[in-house]
């Protein structure tokens, strides 16, 4: 849901900044556990992005908001997640879940924050997949060796 208050992750860093945007996708769960969900059927995914850090880049940005965005809803949105090369439909760490598909959004995220002269990084990904289940991706530690 947008504009919700989002559990907040502890962190010691000057500037933490969130971007809520939202997607719609298709999955099935490859799973016998999954019931009715291993049969393909839609989500409007919502997400809240949460990335932080110290310095801030030439534009005054920790990072535009808008590269969030498009890191993430130009690959997913209208996409059937089970084509895209980040999951697998054998390996449960990589079916896509909800679990799975909010660690692979971090990791998307903080290959591009890697690459940055400032290098904020993230800290938290919110994943809801419908008005009664999300759930919330944290990295252990993160490579400033702050958590
Ligand atoms: N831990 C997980 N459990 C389930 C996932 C998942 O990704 N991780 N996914 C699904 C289904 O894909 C689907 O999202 C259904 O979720 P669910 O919350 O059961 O949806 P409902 O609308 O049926 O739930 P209500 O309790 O009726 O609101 C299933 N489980
Ligand atoms: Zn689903």
């Amino acid at each position: 849901m947008m504009q919700q208050i989002y559990p907040a992750p502890a962190h010691n860093f000057s500037y933490e900044l969130n971007k809520d945007f939202h997607f719609s996708a298709a999955h099935a769960i490859p799973s016998e556990d999954a019931g009715k969900c291993r049969h393909v059927h839609g989500h409007t995914y919502y997400v809240n992005i949460t990335v932080a850090g110290d310095e801030l880049d030439h534009a005054g940005f920790l990072i535009n908001f808008k590269k969030i965005k498009e890191l993430i809803h130009d690959r997913f949105d209208h996409s059937l997640l089970n084509d895209d090369q980040l999951f697998s439909q054998v390996d449960p760490d990589y079916f896509p879940t909800t679990e799975v598909v909010a660690r692979s959004i971090w990791e998307i995220i903080e290959q591009h924050l890697e690459q940055t002269d400032n290098k904020p990084t993230c800290l938290q990904v919110f994943l809801r997949e419908t008005p009664t289940s999300y759930v919330l991706y944290r990295p252990k530690g993160n490579r400033h060796g702050k958590s």
